[in-house]
């Protein structure tokens, strides 16, 4: 796949680009709906014997128009959508620089500059997709932008269970903890990464070492408790129990932000700066504080047994 960043003002010409057929969208999660929209693209595109594109935008648009304080969250940082775009098979994805002069564009400019200079031919984006300033563009209003140049495809609402599947709608169920329900709306397990980092180095003394996972701030992070997980880690994908939160029953005060700590099943290795992958599949019960470390290891014993169940009925 070809990556082309864009930055506004772009010097690109017509001449530089075969005919393309393209997928918009801001595509964050790159969920069942999105990857419709996607897979349409790269039909029309084999049909008609041109490229199939995706055009996405990076940072996420609220960030640069300040209707959020705080920083912005993914479900698919920009990474992760790329390595996502990338599996699907598309020829290239482009990825414009989000920026307040890049939003101030008018819905004709942004289609001259963005779609026609590209020698897009094809446009496909889903039914809710807008552009240009204020997002006044619509899928109504861009035969009227295309100048007669390129036609389009709109692709409908995608729902599961009477629900619309969106960006949206994942976010809360991953906010809480909600996992076992993400495939069905994602199309695929909720990923974090991150490196493997020191903890305090008790958990071996208690006989549940556990790999603290440095999740990049970028990612969304499931509301604290306890989950059944698998880890790439080290070269393979293991199976594991993992905890997310402040460990109350140790620290009397919360820290800033939750770790991440996987106690790997059948596993003896020193991971310590690796790279990690947690692949959540389904919260087992809320963190708590306990009495005691004893308490505490027959429950985490209890927490093992219970993912075990999960990945024996589930994958055996
Ligand atoms: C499956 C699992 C469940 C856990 N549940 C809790 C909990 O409910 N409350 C708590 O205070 N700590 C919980 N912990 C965190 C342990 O306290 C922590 O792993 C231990 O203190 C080791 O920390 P360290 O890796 O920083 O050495 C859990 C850990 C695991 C692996
Ligand atoms: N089964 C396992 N699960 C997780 N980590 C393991 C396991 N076996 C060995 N380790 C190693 O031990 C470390 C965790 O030990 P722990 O005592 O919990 O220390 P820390 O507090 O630094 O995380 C991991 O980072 C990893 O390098």
């Amino acid at each position: 796949m070809e990556l082309i960043k864009l930055n506004h003002p772009h010097s690109y010409k017509k001449e530089e680009f075969s005919p393309q057929v393209m997928a918009l969208g801001y595509f964050d999660g790159v969920h069942l709906g999105h990857q419709e929209v996607i897979k349409e693209a790269m039909k029309i595109a084999s049909d008609e014997g041109m490229k199939s594109a995706v055009m996405t935008f990076d940072p996420h648009p609220s960030v640069v128009l300040g209707r959020r304080v705080q920083h912005v969250e993914y479900i698919t940082p920009i990474e992760e959508k790329i390595r996502i775009i990338q599996k699907m098979g598309v020829d290239r994805l482009y990825i414009v620089h989000f920026t307040p002069q890049f939003a101030n564009l008018l819905p004709q400019e942004f289609i001259d500059d963005y779609i026609i200079q590209l020698n897009v031919r094809h446009v496909v984006a889903g039914f809710d997709y807008t552009y240009g300033k204020m997002g006044k563009g619509t899928m109504e209003t861009i035969q009227f932008h295309s100048r007669g140049l390129f036609v389009h495809t709109v692709v409908p609402k995608l729902s599961v269970e009477g629900e619309k599947v969106s960006s949206t709608l994942i976010r809360k169920q991953l906010r809480e903890g909600r996992m076992d329900s993400i495939p069905t709306l994602l199309g695929r397990h909720y990923t974090t990464s991150g490196i493997v980092v020191h903890g305090d180095k008790r958990g071996r003394t208690i006989g549940f070492p556990t790999a603290n996972v440095e999740v990049s701030e970028e990612f969304i992070l499931p509301v604290t408790g306890v989950y059944a997980v698998q880890i790439y880690v080290a070269g393979n994908w293991h199976q594991g129990v993992c905890n997310v939160g402040y460990k109350p029953t140790f620290n009397s005060e919360q820290a800033a932000k939750p770790t991440v700590e996987v106690h790997i099943f059948d596993f003896n290795q020193d991971v310590y700066g690796k790279v990690a992958i947690v692949e959540w599949h389904k919260k087992i019960r809320d963190e708590q504080k306990f009495p005691g470390i004893d308490a505490l290891v027959s429950q985490i014993n209890q927490d093992k047994h219970s993912a075990l169940q999960y990945f024996e009925k589930h994958y055996a």
